[in-house]
């Protein structure tokens, strides 16, 4: 034999169009009971149905839950001889090789299971193979290699040496892994490769078990390196050749010290060996998911060395051996389960392309005219075309982000609004409960804070949901310290405990509305209590503008236990304090803003009726008539305004107003504005001064009665 090519080059060509992308061949191969196994009457659990299942005997209840059949590309049952398992489990894989294409075979199982048995009998038939192949190729000229390492304890050992020193592994860009000062003999022929396998049995660390007298002790590879050239280029410069290996790997047997009844320096073994076996697991597991995330190939030295085998550029072939008997049955279901994610496993084997220096160098320069082509004639260029194809895809998916990335801080700001309104309502209500405490007002409660646009008002009154209580917590920031006066001295000088507004509206012409529920009408403390407990979990939101109608819409939020309250009696309060989300969505709060119009709707509705009729009764001047016609279309503006008049309990005559209607509007119509102000309900100033007025000759009439 000749050396087939000078230095050059080594290119990677895709095997056929499809890339070389295929799925490791995997085989199962169950050895016939052994004789001490006969000799304890150990039953034999599997079998071969057919070609490529092999099923469990279920023959034990306790194990009815294990799936009882395996499916895989080949199994061979104990009746089943080397030769037919290289055959039809690795001869194809295996002879890949001499086309220029990486390949191993390894062999995976526990202890005693036959490996070495299968693996002896696949190397020899592989290399006679060979052979054959080179003498059926005389137009070729071909180069054999054999190498041989074990992995005994996590050091790689040199098995054509006697040199014990542990080899280095080397990271090549090129060629990978490989194993530094490693021997390599050119193979001559048949003799020597035999003289080789047997020096390498010699140096291989062996050691008796209880499994089985000659156990392997260590990870054993042999490598078979092949190149090859066409002859009548040989020598001229420009030949090119086909280099490719193939592994023979026989693994060490996963063992349980339990079984094997290792100890000592047999235990050492064996956890190394599981160790390293369990890598190769780990690697095979995430392999066999997709190549997501990281693969631990240098986790072992075993997985750094087959890193090409399990998943890279090569064809590979596993054979799982099994031991059928009944003891190693949780043992064979591992080595199964392996198999089963090993064929899940996809490589991609190129052809090796060794070129000499002429034919490197002819070849790049043909690569290079074919890029400047393509770069001179981007339209026609196919890659170049790809390239905008994806530059636009990612362009659109950029804008698309961009979008998102809007709507987001769209978002975001949106609730940190709706939480600045929040807290800033939790301050106003503090700072007016400070205010009302320090006012000192006993009967009823007008309270400022630190704020000059702030007032709150809390009080209670004959309100028809007797169980509830409001307070005004904000007015509109255009009132001035004149109104505040006002309405100071309204409250303070006029308005009984009993002359409050039972359904008062927390208000602020920053657009939130808040109703405060109080369990006590009479206990006025109760109810500032309660009013500034339910501040802490009170939500509010925001009021959207209405361009249509040019009205200020009210945004009302009630939470949970407000509207509950409405309908509850005071023992299901507990369940009913959980407040809104203040980023609920708007659905959820137009769903909310409609039941509580609803509610103030049906609040106003028997006030309205009772307006009507006092309306025919009473002497309105032309603009207390107009107010009173606008005033119904405001129903909400007309409940703040008149339902402690007409809801007052006991009140029957229409034509007068009740004692309690005057505690309400006490000389003071301003009062009026005020809350109209208050609900920022849609009425004008005609509108106001109507009502002012109407409301005055009504306390003028009341007050002469009184006098009277
Ligand atoms: N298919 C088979 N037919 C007949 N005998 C077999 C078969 N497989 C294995 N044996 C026998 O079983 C014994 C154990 O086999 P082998 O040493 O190959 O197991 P192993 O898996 O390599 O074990 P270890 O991992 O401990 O090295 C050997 O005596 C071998 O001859």
């Amino acid at each position: 034999m000749e050396d087939a090519v000078s230095d050059g080059g080594v290119i990677g060509v895709d095997v056929g169009g499809g890339g070389g992308k295929e799925r490791i061949l995997v085989s199962v191969r169950l050895r016939p009971l052994n004789e001490k196994e006969i000799a304890r009457n150990d039953l034999c659990d599997w079998e071969c149905i057919n070609d490529t299942s092999i099923i469990f005997r279920n023959s034990l209840r306790e194990r009815s839950g294990f799936p009882i059949a395996y499916t895989f590309d080949r199994v061979f049952g104990g009746e089943c001889n080397s030769k037919q398992v290289y055959e039809e489990a690795a001869r194809e894989v295996a002879l890949s090789v001499v086309s220029g294409i990486n390949s191993t075979i390894f062999a995976y199982g526990q202890t005693s299971s036959g490996k070495t048995y299968t693996m002896t009998g696949i190397t020899e038939y592989t290399v006679v193979d060979i052979f054959d192949y080179m003498q059926a190729h005389e137009e070729r000229a071909f180069v054999l290699k054999f190498s041989a390492i074990e992995i005994y304890n996590e050091a790689v050992k040199d098995l054509l040496s006697n040199d014990n020193t542990p080899l280095r592994l080397l990271d090549d860009p090129e060629r990978g892994t490989i194993v530094e000062k490693l021997t390599e003999v050119t193979l001559r022929d048949w003799s020597h490769l035999k003289e080789l396998l047997l020096v390498c049995a010699a140096q291989r660390k062996i050691g008796e078990t209880l499994l089985n007298e000659m156990s392997s002790r260590s990870h054993q590879i042999i490598k078979l390196t092949i190149e090859s050239s066409a002859r009548e280029f040989l020598g001229k410069g420009k030949s090119s050749s086909l280099v490719a290996s193939v592994n023979f790997v026989d693994l060490a047997g996963s063992e349980r010290a339990s079984q094997a009844l290792s100890a000592g320096s047999r235990l050492k073994e064996g956890c190394h060996i599981n160790r390293s076996l369990l890598t190769l697991g780990t690697v095979i597991r995430k392999l066999s998911k997709g190549r997501h995330g990281h693969v631990p190939y240098r986790d072992s030295k075993l997985t750094r060395i087959l890193q090409p085998s399990l998943g890279g550029n090569a064809r590979t072939a596993i054979i799982c051996t099994m031991c059928p008997a009944r003891s190693h049955l949780e043992q064979s279901r591992n080595t199964l389960l392996f198999a089963s994610c090993a064929k899940e496993v996809v490589t991609n084997a190129r052809v090796n392309v060794v070129m000499s220096d002429k034919a490197l160098v002819k070849h790049l320069q043909k690569e290079l005219a074919r890029l400047e082509s393509e770069l001179g004639n981007p339209g026609s260029a196919s890659g170049t075309s790809h390239l905008e194809a994806l530059l636009r895809g990612k362009d659109a998916q950029i804008k698309k982000m961009e979008k998102e990335i809007k709507e987001l801080i769209r978002q975001r700001d949106l609730a940190q609004s709706q939480l600045k309104n929040f807290l800033r309502i939790a301050v106003d209500d503090r700072a007016s409960r400070q205010w009302d405490e320090s006012s000192q007002v006993s009967t009823s409660r007008v309270t400022t804070s630190e704020y000059d646009d702030v007032v709150s008002v809390s009080a209670t009154s004959g309100f028809p949901y007797r169980g509830l209580n409001f307070g005004f917590t904000k007015f509109d920031k255009s009132m001035g310290t004149e109104d505040w006066n006002e309405l100071h001295s309204l409250r303070s000088g006029k308005l009984s405990e009993n002359d409050a507004f039972s359904p008062s509206h927390s208000i602020s012409s920053s657009n939130f509305i808040r109703l405060i529920p109080r369990r006590s009408e009479n206990n006025t403390h109760e109810a500032v209590d309660t009013v500034e407990d339910h501040c802490k979990d009170v939500q509010c939101i925001e009021i959207a503008e209405s361009s249509t109608s040019g009205r200020k819409e009210l945004g009302i939020s009630l939470n949970e236990r407000t509207e509950s309250q409405l309908s509850t009696t005071p023992n299901q309060e507990h369940n009913a304090t959980r407040p809104l989300s203040v980023d609920s969505p708007a659905i959820t709060l137009e769903q909310q803003l409609q039941n509580v119009r609803k509610r103030i709707d049906d609040l106003v509705r028997p006030y309205h009726d009772e307006m009507s009729s006092v309306s025919s009764t009473v002497e309105l001047s032309k603009s207390q008539s107009s107010a009173l016609t606008k005033s119904r279309s405001c129903r909400t503006s007309m409940n703040s305004v008149s339902s402690p008049w007409f809801q007052d309990a006991g009140h029957t005559d229409n034509n007068t107003p009740p004692n309690s209607f005057l505690r309400n509007f006490p000389g003071r119509p301003d009062q009026l504005q005020r809350r109209h102000v208050a609900l920022n309900c849609d009425i004008d100033s005609e509108t106001l001064l109507g009502l002012k007025e109407m409301a005055q000759v009504q306390y003028d009439k009341q007050c002469g009665n009184s006098q009277d």
